[in-house]
């Protein structure tokens, strides 16, 4: 048996579509398109790679983006100073500081200085507890991504077991939440968990948020699981090249899960499609019209 690659890049284009053909409306009644100010502290290469995707499917879209480039030496209060002008600003629907920050910025207090109406990453502990009590909130990104491919594919999630490796605040925390919402009986399981192979062939659903390359293997998993990779890790390829693999070994999991998110190609797409929902999600909370529908 091989299982189904599902395709969340090809998902993520249609969300995309859906977005840039809802923006127009909020443009008529609104005078203004949904904007999205995102917030890089630093030089990695990689996060300013991100940064530029992020504003250019933005603009795509039809939404305004504001990118705002501080160098590594920008102090904890000078990003503070920064935020709190974004939260003033009338333009501005949505606020994203990439993470990771530089040492020395707590990223705690970064986040709780920006107004949770404008939290499109749904990082603030205000959108973190309306999740966790059931309450209406911007959503975490990746997981509201992961959770619109599991609806795709599996429908009704009721009674189905789910198991999600990690419990980060930005990804496995709310993931789990979220399943638990959809009425999975759920597992969070972590560095300290015994026997992971063990828990994780209990699941139908199998959510990688680890960080540890290629971790979870085909031989861990029932068979049929749905299997939804969020690692990002690139790693050494041919030569001095590097690759991108997932948390997930794809080519053993393959041969034993129902279905599996390839990387790349499948949650990171999500993730950027969601944070455009979310902006415009955001946008129309903001200007107190209803949100539109399907998205
Ligand atoms: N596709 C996307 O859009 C996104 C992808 N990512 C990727 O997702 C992955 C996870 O990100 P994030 O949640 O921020 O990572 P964190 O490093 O914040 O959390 C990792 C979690 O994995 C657990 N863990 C670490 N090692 C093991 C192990 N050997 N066995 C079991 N559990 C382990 C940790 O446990 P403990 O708590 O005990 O330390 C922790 O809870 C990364 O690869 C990241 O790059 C992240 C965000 C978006
Ligand atoms: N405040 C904040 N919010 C974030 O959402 C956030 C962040 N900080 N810091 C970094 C992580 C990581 N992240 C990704 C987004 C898209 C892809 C993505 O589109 N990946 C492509 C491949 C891209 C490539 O080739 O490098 C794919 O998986 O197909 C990956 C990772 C968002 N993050
Ligand atoms: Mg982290």
């Amino acid at each position: 048996m091989s299982g189904d690659i599902i395709d969340g890049k090809a998902f993520a284009e249609r969300l995309r579509q859906r977005v840039a053909e809802a923006v127009p409306q909020f443009v008529e009644t609104e005078a203004r398109a949904p904007g999205l100010a995102v917030v890089i502290v630093g030089e990695d290469p990689a996060s300013h790679v991100y940064v530029r995707s992020k504003g250019k499917a933005t603009v795509a879209a039809g939404m305004a983006s504001f990118e705002h480039r501080l160098p590594d030496t920008t102090s904890q209060e000078e990003l503070i100073a920064l935020v709190e002008q974004l939260n003033l600003d009338d333009a501005v629907d949505g606020i994203l500081v990439q993470l990771p920050l530089p040492a020395g910025i707590d990223d705690k207090a970064v986040i709780e200085a920006i107004d949770p109406a404008k939290d499109v990453d749904g990082f603030h502990v205000a959108n973190a507890g309306r999740l966790a009590v059931g309450e209406e909130g911007l959503v975490p990104c990746t997981p509201l991504g992961c959770l619109m491919l599991l609806k795709d594919r599996l429908g009704d999630l009721s009674g189905l077991e789910a198991v999600v490796v990690g419990r980060s605040n930005i990804v496995g925390k709310p993931m789990a939440q979220l399943l638990l919402q959809q009425n999975c009986t759920v597992t969070i399981a972590h560095s300290r968990t015994r026997d992971l192979p063990g828990v994780v062939r209990r699941a139908d659903i199998v959510v990688a948020a680890v960080g540890r390359p290629e971790m979870i293997r085909g031989d861990w998993l029932k068979p049929g699981a749905t299997v939804i990779d969020v690692g990002i890790n690139r790693i050494a390829g041919e030569g001095d090249r590097t690759r991108l693999v997932g948390d997930v070994d794809f080519e053993s999991a393959r041969q034993v899960a129902g279905g599996i998110t390839p990387v790349p190609g499948g949650v990171g797409p999500m993730t950027i499609a969601v944070l455009l929902r979310n902006t415009l999600v955001a946008a129309c909370a903001r200007a107190g019209i209803a949100p539109p529908a399907g998205l």
